[in-house]
């Protein structure tokens, strides 16, 4: 017979062994294989993770905006109104309703741009086009931004914020040929609102603006569009 004794507890012993992998411990080609095998089971998600992050960068923080005439039907050169810096001018006749494009620029939140890039960056302002609200509800729609990260305006608008991480870059590499160009944010206003001879509709939901001519233009006169009763004129003319 066995005495049925309480048996004594086996202790149980483990071994902490560091996480990261030594070079010694890579060499063994046993490990080695098992590291690969699952690299190679964790890529399609980190494929998939990538190509959903990288689409909905490129959805949200694309630019907007296209020209809907040929490049040579407008001049982009100093204006005819003293201190207004650049003008856009007619190169041809353009008969009334002529479409010229839809404004260029990143779609942001009003509050994320008052609350950020407008402080840091004030002088973007001049360019940003504030969207009307969603017809029926408070809710803003956005404004239209074709400056670059430090609120200066160039030839052409590139996608990017900072809402979202790393989009930026994403814009200057992977993305750096999608860009706009930004002709139309050339066009002044009038010095008196009646002389406008460039107009706007807005499709605001989908965040478009399209500039068309509003009266006949002959070649050579200067695009003038009245900027609206609250645009901040105070930097006039400096
Ligand atoms: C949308 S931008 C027009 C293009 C700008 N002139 C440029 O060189 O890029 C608006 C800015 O142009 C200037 N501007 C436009 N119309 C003007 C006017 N009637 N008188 C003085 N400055 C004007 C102001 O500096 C204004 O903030």
């Amino acid at each position: 017979f066995y005495l049925s004794l309480p048996q004594p507890r086996r202790r149980h012993s483990c071994t902490l062994k560091p996480l990261s992998l030594s070079m010694a411990s890579l060499s063994d080609p046993a490990l080695l294989s098992t590291v690969q095998l699952q690299l190679a089971k964790l890529l399609p998600q980190l494929l998939t993770g990538s190509l959903v992050y990288g689409s909905l960068t490129f959805y949200f923080d694309r630019p907007r905006g296209e020209m809907l005439i040929d490049d040579d039907a407008l001049i982009k050169k100093s204006s005819n109104i003293p201190n207004a810096g650049l003008g856009l001018f007619a190169a041809r006749d353009l008969p009334k309703g002529t479409n010229l494009g839809l404004y260029p620029g990143v779609l942001t939140p009003t509050n994320a741009y008052r609350n950020k890039k407008l402080q840091t960056h004030p002088e973007s302002v001049s360019y940003v086009w504030k969207l009307q609200n969603v017809p029926g509800s408070l809710e803003e729609r956005g404004v239209l931004d074709p400056t670059d990260s430090e609120g200066i305006i160039s030839d052409y608008c590139s996608g990017g914020s900072t809402t979202i991480p790393l989009s930026r870059f994403l814009f200057r590499t992977v993305f750096a040929t999608y860009r706009k160009p930004t002709t139309l944010c050339r066009i002044n206003e009038p010095l008196t609102p009646e002389d406008a001879n460039v107009d706007s509709t807005e499709e605001t939901e989908a965040g478009k603006v399209l500039f068309f001519i509003s009266r006949d233009v002959v070649a050579g006169e200067e695009l003038y569009l009245y900027y609206g009763e609250y645009y901040d004129r105070s930097g006039y003319g400096q």
